[in-house]
């Protein structure tokens, strides 16, 4: 089961006291590249590109099923095979959770719901509010609502393929250690507030990157090494980091891609996943 990765340009907290309730709106799309899912014969170990983790969303699916399912019948592993690391702003936690959902819900004929299931994990465990909804419906999106029932309104580009997302992971940066601060929630709701009509009004992918950009600078999650880079970035449709990482990502043409590229210490060049 593939999982895209995602990024968020900008967002906005709302917790409330069901955690199916409890997430995010704001703005983002999901990669080509991303998380696959695979389970195998074993005893409830997780690896990540080959190494055992402690996956706190992931082994909350896990419990899950398994009082769906029945202990005798669950001997299994999970294996997640990932473009992109863990904690670093490319939703890989949600791309883990949802698969996992997914693959446990086939696999042994569940009647139960993936996105739901990945969704609470995921706000149990803090490692994403809205994530898991946005990867599980891809592309360019718009969320008005916190949580699920989902309300994603889907930015189409007739010329979506002419762009190239290249990514630039500087480092890690956890999730839980912003989003239960609650000076960091109040900064960063304060920033995100009129966002989201503003790109409801105007919803175009330059504008999407000039109000994540602006996000990422005045709540003061950017770095100023970042900063820097997303300046010498200019030249492209936008630069920013990605949410809630220490990442950059950047949108350009084809003809940009060569000089953006050369730029960056790592870069990782994506397509946007419809
Ligand atoms: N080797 C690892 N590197 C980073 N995170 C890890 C690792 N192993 C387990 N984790 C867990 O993965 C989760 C990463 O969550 P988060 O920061 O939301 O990442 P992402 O941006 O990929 O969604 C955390 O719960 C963290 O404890
Ligand atoms: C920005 C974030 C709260 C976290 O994203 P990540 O670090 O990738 O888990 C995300 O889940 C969202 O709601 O948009």
């Amino acid at each position: 089961m593939y999982i895209p990765a995602h990024i968020t340009g900008f967002f906005k907290i709302v917790r409330k006291n069901e955690n199916l309730k409890t997430g995010s709106t704001g703005a983002g799309f999901s990669l080509d590249k991303g998380t696959k899912t695979e389970i195998k014969e074993g005893k409830g170990r997780i690896y990540f590109n080959g190494e055992e983790i402690d996956l706190c969303p992931a082994k909350d699916v896990l419990h899950h099923f398994k009082n769906v399912v029945g202990e005798e019948k669950f001997n299994i592993d999970v294996h997640y095979t990932s473009d992109f690391p863990l904690g670093c702003g490319m939703g890989t936690s949600g791309g883990c959770s949802l698969g996992l959902a997914h693959v446990l819900n086939d696999t042994f004929n569940c009647n139960e719901k993936p996105l739901e299931i990945a969704h609470i994990a995921e706000v149990k465990c803090n490692t994403g509010l809205g994530d898991v909804v946005a990867q599980e419906y891809g592309g360019i999106g718009i969320n008005t609502t916190p949580g699920l029932p989902a309300n994603i309104k889907k930015l189409k580009l007739d010329n979506i393929n002419d762009y190239y997302v290249v990514v630039d992971i500087i480092g890690n940066k956890n999730t839980d250690t912003i989003i239960n601060n609650p000076k960091w929630i109040e900064t960063i709701n304060i920033t995100a507030d009129a966002k989201l009509e503003k790109l409801l009004k105007k919803p175009t992918l330059d504008y999407l990157m000039e109000l994540s950009y602006d996000f990422a600078k005045n709540t003061g999650l950017a770095t100023d090494e970042i900063i820097e880079i997303c300046e010498d970035l200019k030249f492209t449709l936008g630069a920013s980091q990605a949410m809630l990482g220490n990442t950059i990502f950047c949108i350009c043409t084809e003809k940009e891609l060569k000089d953006v590229e050369s730029i960056l210490k790592n870069p990782v060049t994506c397509k946007i996943y419809e």
